[in-house]
């Protein structure tokens, strides 16, 4: 089975069409970057994944479960699914250690003492074991979106989403953040889709690059295809000889 399937997906916000006839399968493990201008519908795409957004036509199945049935209980994918925002969403009157360990004891009711190693294990992996008994408020964007990536992996889901993890930073920040999550690529069986502008990233990353416009996946490529190859369609050529025009 695969980790997501999306069957000719439609989504509208009112009148407008903001996702069209989406195809498109992601295995588990898969590493996949999804690029494109903005406004394009990349935030909308990641965000039906885990019934954030509902979708009007099409079929979407993710771990199993089918979004497109109103029975579905998205509580049930997010359990596995995992989302990383821009503007990392850490509980503000809870600790960095209690942010982290929150979801696992309250959703998978995992015993304090586990619950405990693994978030202090997991903070060791992003290089903020210091910080255990921070408020979010004394941390730096770069320190409170790793937390936050953090706090999504003690839930040891099966699919991570990053939505534009790193755009909502001081640019100094961005490549501890980028270093964590090229980690958690190399060394997980987890699926992850990353919405980003990291070009570099998505180079170095990414098993595959979808690039989107105007609702659309117009290139579903290996990043070789993408990067150095020839992208058969011309508005992600033009994309691409910007990004190498501005790099
Ligand atoms: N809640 C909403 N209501 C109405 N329109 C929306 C809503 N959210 C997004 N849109 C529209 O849908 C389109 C796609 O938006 P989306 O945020 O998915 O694009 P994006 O590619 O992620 O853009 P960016 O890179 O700027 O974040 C845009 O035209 C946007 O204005």
């Amino acid at each position: 089975m695969s980790m997501i399937e999306f069957h000719d997906v439609q989504k509208y916000y009112g009148d407008f069409q903001a996702l069209k006839n989406i195809n498109l399968t992601v295995e588990a493990g898969e590493t996949a970057v999804v690029i494109g201008p903005s406004g394009s519908g990349k935030s909308t795409l990641i965000r039906t994944i885990n019934g954030l957004e509902p979708i009007q036509d099409g079929k979407l199945i993710v771990d199993g479960y089918d979004l497109a049935d109103k029975k579905t209980d998205p509580n049930k994918i997010r359990k596995n699914v995992g989302m990383v925002f821009q503007h990392f969403n850490l509980y503000a009157n809870k600790t960095v250690l209690q942010n982290i360990m929150l979801a696992p004891k309250i959703v998978l009711k995992r015993p304090d003492k586990e619950n405990q190693e693994l978030a202090m294990s997991l903070l060791e992996k992003v290089g903020l074991a210091s910080k255990a008994n921070s408020y979010p408020r004394q941390l730096s964007g770069g320190q409170q979106q790793r937390i936050a990536i953090a706090r999504s992996l003690a839930m040891r889901p099966k699919c991570l989403l990053f939505d534009e993890p790193t755009s909502a930073l001081d640019p100094e920040m961005i490549d501890d953040v980028l270093n964590v999550m090229k980690d958690i690529a190399r060394d997980s069986s987890m699926t992850m889709l990353v919405v980003t502008h990291e070009m570099g990233f998505a180079r170095e990353v990414g098993d595959r690059v979808i690039f989107m416009d105007d609702g659309q996946i117009l290139e579903d490529d290996t990043k070789e295809q993408f990067f150095d190859g020839e992208p058969t369609n011309e508005r992600a050529r033009q994309f691409l000889s910007k990004i190498i025009v501005h790099k």
